[in-house]
C-alpha cells in the first residue's frame, strides 16, 4: 500500500482573472476551490493511474469539513486525524494575459501534543512493502525533526518513504535513504545555496543528493521538463507544447506518476516517463490531471541521456 502525508492540507482558492491589479479590487472571471496539499494530489494521481493509496494528514475546523467534502467527490481511501483548529485555505491566482500564477499559502492549524500523538500511532499498520509519501510544508507549530521522526519509525516498521519538501528538513533525511526526492531546480540551488549557469551544474549537484543517500533524485524544472539523475547517468524528459492553464501540483503528480509506477516495475525510466507525463498533463489541465490527459501527453515524452 501507498500512504500518502499530507501534514497541511488545504482548500485549494484557484481564481482566474485577467491581469492581477494589487491595491485595487480585481473581480474573478472563474473561481474553483479544490481539495489540496501536495500528499492529497499525490493520491488524486494516484487514483487515476488505478494505484491504492490512503491519505493521512491533519484536518479540523469548518474548512476541514468543506475540505472533506471536496475530498470526498475523489473516492480517495482516507484516514485523516481531526485537530482543533481550522484547515488552511490556499488562494491560488492566474492572472491569463499576464501569464502569471501567484500563491498566497496560509500557516494552517496549530497541532496539539495529544494530536500530534493520535498521528504517530496511526502509522502503526505501516509495514513491509508500504511506501510512505510525505510532501508539503508543516503546520506551524511542528518542527522539521516531525518528517524525520516519521520516515525513523516506518522504516524501522519495513516501510519505505519518498520526501517531497525543501531545506534542512529534506536534507536530515537523506541519510535514511528516501526511495525518491524531487527538488526543483530553484529549492535545489537554494539547498546548496549556489546558482546554475548551466544543465550539467544541476546534474552535479543533484549527484550531491545521491552521495547524501537518496535513492533516486528528480529535478523538476517547470516548462524546462525534467531530469533524472543516477550515479553514473543523467536522463532529461521535455516538457511538451500546450497551453498551461494551471500548474499548481504539477511537482506532485510528477511523484505520484514516479512512485506508482516504480512500486510496480522497478524500473526507474519507464517511471520517470510516466512522472513526466503527469507532470505536464497536470499544467494543463484546471484541476490534477485526468487519466485521459496523461494517455495524451505520454506519447510525446521523449527521454534522452544527457
Ligand atoms: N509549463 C509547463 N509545460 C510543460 N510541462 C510542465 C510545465 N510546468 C510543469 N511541467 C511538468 O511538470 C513537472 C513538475 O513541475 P514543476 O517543476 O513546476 O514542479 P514544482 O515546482 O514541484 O511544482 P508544484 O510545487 O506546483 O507542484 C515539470 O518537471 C514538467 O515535467
Ligand atoms: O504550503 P505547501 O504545503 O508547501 O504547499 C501547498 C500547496 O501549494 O501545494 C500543492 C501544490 O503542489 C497545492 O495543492 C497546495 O496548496
Amino acid at each position: 500500500m501507498i500512504y500518502t502525508i499530507t501534514v497541511n492540507p488545504s482548500i485549494d482558492y484557484v481564481l482566474q482573472l485577467k491581469n492581477l491589479n494589487t491595491g485595487e479590487v480585481n473581480r474573478t472571471q472563474n473561481d474553483v476551490k479544490l481539495p489540496g496539499g501536495k500528499g492529497i494530489n499525490v493520491s488524486r494521481i494516484m487514483k487515476e493511474l488505478k494505484i491504492d493509496s490512503t491519505a493521512l494528514g491533519f484536518v479540523g475546523g469548518a474548512t476541514g469539513s468543506m475540505f472533506l467534502e471536496l475530498l470526498a467527490q475523489h473516492n480517495l481511501k482516507t484516514a485523516f486525524t481531526k485537530v482543533s483548529e481550522d484547515t488552511r485555505i490556499n488562494v491560488k491566482i492566474n492572472a491569463v494575459d499576464q501569464k502569471e500564477e501567484t500563491e498566497i499559502n496560509g500557516a494552517g492549524p496549530a497541532i496539539t501534543t495529544d494530536e500530534r500523538q493520535k498521528f504517530i500511532d496511526g502509522l502503526d499498520g505501516v509495514g513491509d512493502g508500504d511506501i510512505v509519501v510525505m510532501a508539503g510544508s508543516l503546520c506551524k507549530n511542528l518542527d522539521a525533526s516531525f518528517y524525520l521522526d516519521i520516515a525513523k519509525k516506518i522504516q524501522a516498521q519495513g516501510a519505505e518513504f519518498i520526501i517531497d519538501t525543501t531545506g534542512q528538513a529534506l536534507l536530515d533525511t537523506l541519510p535514511l535513504h528516501p526511495l525518491v526526492v524531487k527538488p526543483n531546480h530553484h529549492e535545489l540551488a537554494e539547498l546548496f545555496d549556489v546558482e546554475f549557469k548551466d544543465q550539467q551544474e544541476i546534474i552535479t549537484y543533484a549527484r550531491k543528493l545521491l552521495e547524501k543517500g537518496a535513492k533516486h533524485v528528480l529535478i523538476s524544472m517547470a516548462g524546462d521538463g525534467a531530469l533524472l539523475v543516477t550515479k553514473d547517468k543523467a536522463y532529461k524528459a521535455n516538457a511538451p507544447k500546450g497551453t498551461v492553464i494551471n500548474s499548481v501540483g504539477a511537482g506532485d503528480s510528477m511523484i505520484a506518476g514516479f512512485a506508482g509506477t516504480f512500486m510496480e516495475t522497478k524500473d526507474p525510466i519507464e517511471s520517470f516517463h510516466m512522472g513526466a507525463a503527469c507532470g505536464s498533463a497536470t499544467a494543463f489541465s484546471q484541476d490534477i490531471a485526468v487519466k485521459e490527459k496523461i494517455d495524451e501527453v505520454y506519447k510525446q515524452i521523449n527521454i534522452t541521456e544527457v
